[in-house]
């Protein structure tokens, strides 16, 4: 009986006929021939090479697929003439992966990244054939580095390779990598073979973008239907909320580009929306919700800064390939070939993280009484008149609810104070070194100054609760970007402007922290 369509069957596994198996077969129109069951023995066969596994694919399962998919490196004498694996085995392997429950995916990279690794017994021998080869030739040094090169390639590389070659391969190790960079963040296990593919995964991946294989292109009001949702789907700063919202992203005055790759087509990996503006913003409704209407000619004299307000990576697996950089440096060129005057570039940034580390300051502090080392005396007798309460424990409710924006005198008040924490918790801020917050991490890598703090820049509910309403514009002065950049990434040295560091003087001398 031919089963067409989606239908659940229930199968038996072929290798344990005698187990019953309770397995999730998904047919798909073409479908397989349903599994017949001989009127004796339940056993499994197939019309059609479609794989049927075990909802709960055992551990077994795995190594069997593992050993059945995961060729064996060739030997060095044959690397270069081993016939490829068949593409069964990265169908097979794409197949049985997908079809792994999210919590079985762990184990099974586990067992692929320790059991089909690195021979490391052979790695340990030809060290010693190098050390050894040092007392003689050149040649033979080099051939035994060579040997050892090889050697140090993971078995499951070729397979990784190869599966890169089928269609939708790229795609499909770009969320591996995406999976794999979950794993070891949320600790379920960061085994070092798991860290091993990652760093394998990641270095394939790295070839594979590099910015001379990436498109650049323009998204318009005329561009595809579907690509212009996904870049509405894929936004993480601004959320776009309608139509209106993405024709004014793409309309006069506005520019979104993305970077698309041949091997995942349709796909935008990163998006960068830009206004082009007179100045270089301050606030970001005023690019968001500002309207010129859609179909107004650009005035090429009001335009001489390009303002860089949202980037998002759309692709979690290419996380740490640094697309985002290069797209910036693109269209950097891409806007002074058609505004050759333009010669202003600078982000308009949130600041994710802000509030919630001035809350938690503020919470240490009303642990540790009444030594006040936030607020200046004066500061601290201001807002206390205003709230008529315990300036901390009032701030600390405010700031909470946002409900501080309703009172204009807080607002005056509060606005030395939050800019001096702000400035601070951007340049002073650290993790490993680096600055705190990511976006600022961000942008300094790639050698933009921390150029300008704004005051209520963001009013939004969202901008007030990520950073009580500022953002931050990373200027890029473009001969100064490559300094900047191997300064920050080398000493950890912050390029900031003279606004910004007197902030941060005013906060080191108030702030007794
Ligand atoms: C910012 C990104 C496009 C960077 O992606 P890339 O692939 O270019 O770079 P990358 O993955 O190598 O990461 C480089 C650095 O980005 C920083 N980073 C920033 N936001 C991050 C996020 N949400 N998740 C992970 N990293 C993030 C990290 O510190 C990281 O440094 P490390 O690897 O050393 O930890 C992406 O991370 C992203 O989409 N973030 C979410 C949206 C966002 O926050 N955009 C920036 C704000 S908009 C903005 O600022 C205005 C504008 O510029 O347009």
């Amino acid at each position: 009986m031919l089963l067409l369509g989606f239908v659940r069957t229930v199968c038996y596994n072929a290798r344990n006929w005698r187990k019953r198996v309770s397995v999730t077969c998904i047919n798909n129109f073409r479908g397989w021939e349903c599994l017949q069951q001989a009127p004796n023995y339940p056993y499994l066969y197939f019309r059609k090479q479609r794989l049927c596994f075990s909802s709960t694919s055992s551990v077994k399962n795995m190594e069997e697929i593992l050993t059945r998919t995961v060729d064996s490196l060739p030997t060095y004498e044959t690397r270069d003439k081993s016939p490829p694996p068949p593409e069964s085995s990265s169908l097979e392997f794409i197949q049985f992966y997908r079809s792994l429950d999210k919590s079985q995916r762990p184990e099974f990279l586990f067992k692929l990244s320790s059991d089909f690794g690195v021979d490391h017994k052979c790695v340990a021998e030809l060290c010693a054939n190098v050390m050894d080869s040092q007392k003689r030739d050149i040649s033979t040094v080099l051939q035994a580095e060579d040997r050892l090169r090889y050697c140090l390639t993971p078995r499951y590389k070729v397979l990784l390779n190869h599966i890169s070659r089928v269609e939708g391969g790229v795609k499909f190790l770009v969320d591996l990598k995406a999976d794999v960079i979950e794993i070891l963040a949320s600790k379920t296990n960061d085994s070092p073979h798991i860290r091993d593919l990652n760093g394998t995964l990641k270095s394939m991946l790295s070839e594979w973008f590099s910015v001379g294989l990436l498109s650049l292109e323009r998204v318009t009001w005329k561009s595809p239907c579907e690509l212009l949702q996904k870049i509405s789907q894929y936004e993480a700063v601004h959320p776009v909320r309608n139509w209106t919202d993405i024709k004014r992203r793409v309309g006069p005055y506005r520019r979104c580009y993305v970077f698309t790759h041949g091997a995942m087509p349709g796909e935008p990996l990163v998006v960068l929306h830009v206004a082009l503006k007179e100045e270089i913003s301050d606030n970001i409704q005023t690019i968001v919700r500002g309207f010129s209407s859609l179909d107004a000619v650009e005035d090429i004299n009001k335009v001489n800064a390009a303002v860089f307000y949202s980037i998002s990576s759309t692709q979690p697996g290419l996380q740490g390939v640094e697309l985002g950089n290069y797209l910036i440096k693109r269209v950097v060129r891409e806007l002074q070939g058609e505004f050759p005057h333009l010669n202003q570039f600078s982000s308009l940034s949130p600041i994710p993280g802000f509030t919630n580390w001035l809350l938690g300051l503020l919470n240490e502090q009303r642990k540790e009484g009444p030594s006040n080392r936030i607020l200046s005396d004066m500061e601290f007798r201001d807002i206390e008149e205003i709230t008529g309460g315990q300036a901390y424990e009032t701030m600390r409710k405010l700031l909470s609810t946002n409900e501080w924006v309703s009172s204009g005198h807080l607002v005056k008040a509060l606005e030395p104070v939050l800019m001096r924490l702000c400035a601070w918790y951007l340049y002073g801020e650290k993790h490993r070194g680096y600055a705190l917050n990511p976006v600022a991490n961000f942008h300094l890598q790639n050698g933009a100054t921390m150029w300008r703090l704004n005051w209520q820049a963001d009013t939004s509910p969202r901008g007030l609760s990520a950073s009580c309403g500022m953002m931050v514009n990373y200027r890029y002065f473009l001969q100064d970007t490559s300094a900047n950049s191997g300064r920050y990434l080398k000493t950890k040295e912050i390029e900031a402007s003279d606004q910004i560091r007197n902030l941060v003087l005013q906060f080191q001398k108030a702030s007794k922290l």
